[in-house]
């Protein structure tokens, strides 16, 4: 689904009840709007990080207590009305649309087109049986535009910082390009990804060099690091593939914390006033503002 800026101008002033912080539609809307899950967006396997030594986790498989929530249907707002915001931020030219669109529409233009202001696509996965959404924002990276896209970065759960490995000033300015990204962003709950794109046009000894500096900028960040190419198609569907399940998991561990303490502060409630259970919310009120 292509978003133009007639697009994202209807979602603005149409789409009142949108809350960009936590990325939530109404129910009605978002049945309405999403398309169904492809046969080939369909998870059942935690996918592999890219490389060991740059990555945001390197278990096997998703946490147990994530694939039990899953089983038993437990999982709150995820897989039900909840998308999850990520954003694609880098040097103008370096591949970002390109990417998007080797995953999203399976095709690739030689020819530049540069992005003005945001576009977005949408992808639904399914991730151990639960529908799970991805907004993917292409920002433009040319400096005129900069400001524009800048006001979409807020409430994005992963944020995607992507460079050319044939060009090492764009490797450089990932860094500011973070801290632009983190400005809009709470940097303890947001998932990192570095990207290096062009790798059919890198040759191997080029390679090997800007992935070492890459590797030490990505553990710097604490991003994960990718290496792929829209034009070959190498490992891009890989990446986006890690990117949902990644955040899904995320996702899904924050509704279980947060149906957890839930749990807790109704426990407490019943020994400290049996007489009246339904007082929770009241005495949590009142402490707060003490
Ligand atoms: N060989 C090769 N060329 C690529 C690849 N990805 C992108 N390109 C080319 O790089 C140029 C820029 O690609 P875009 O995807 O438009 O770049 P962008 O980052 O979206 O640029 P802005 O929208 O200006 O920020 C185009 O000419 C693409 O064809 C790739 O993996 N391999
Ligand atoms: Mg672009």
């Amino acid at each position: 689904m292509q978003i133009s800026h007639y697009n994202l101008f209807f979602a603005h002033f149409f789409l009142p009840k949108y809350d960009s912080r936590l990325c939530l539609f109404p129910r009605s809307i978002i049945m309405s709007v999403l398309p169904p899950v492809r046969k080939d967006r369909i998870v059942g396997q935690f996918p592999k990080c890219f490389k060991k030594e740059a990555a945001l986790n390197t278990e096997q498989d998703f946490q147990s207590k994530v694939k039990t929530a899953c089983l038993q249907q437990r999982t709150g707002t995820v897989g039900r009305f909840k998308i999850s915001k990520v954003i694609v931020v880098g040097d103008l030219a370096v591949g970002k649309t390109c990417l998007i669109n080797r995953f999203c529409k399976d095709v690739f233009d030689k020819n530049y087109k540069a992005t003005i202001g945001v576009d977005f696509e949408m992808e639904r996965f399914e991730v151990l049986g639960v529908p799970f959404s991805l907004q993917l924002w292409d920002t433009a990276g040319q400096e005129r535009f900069k400001c524009i896209a800048s006001t979409y970065y807020r409430g994005a759960q992963a944020v995607i910082i992507v460079f050319d490995l044939t060009d090492v000033a764009s490797l450089e300015h990932t860094r500011q390009w973070l801290e632009d990204a983190m400005k809009e962003n709470d940097p303890t709950s947001v998932l990192l990804f570095l990207v290096g794109t062009k790798k059919d046009m890198s040759s191997p000894a080029q390679y090997t060099l800007m992935e070492q500096d890459a590797i030490k900028i990505a553990d710097q960040m604490k991003a994960e690091y990718w290496a792929l190419s829209a034009l070959s198609g190498e490992n891009v569907r890989e990446f986006f593939f890690r990117v949902a399940s990644l955040t899904f998991e995320a996702n899904v561990l924050a509704e279980l914390e947060k149906s957890g303490s839930r749990r807790i502060g109704e426990v407490v409630q019943i020994s400290s006033n049996s007489d009246n259970l339904y007082k929770t919310s009241k005495k949590k009120q009142s402490n707060c503002c003490q």
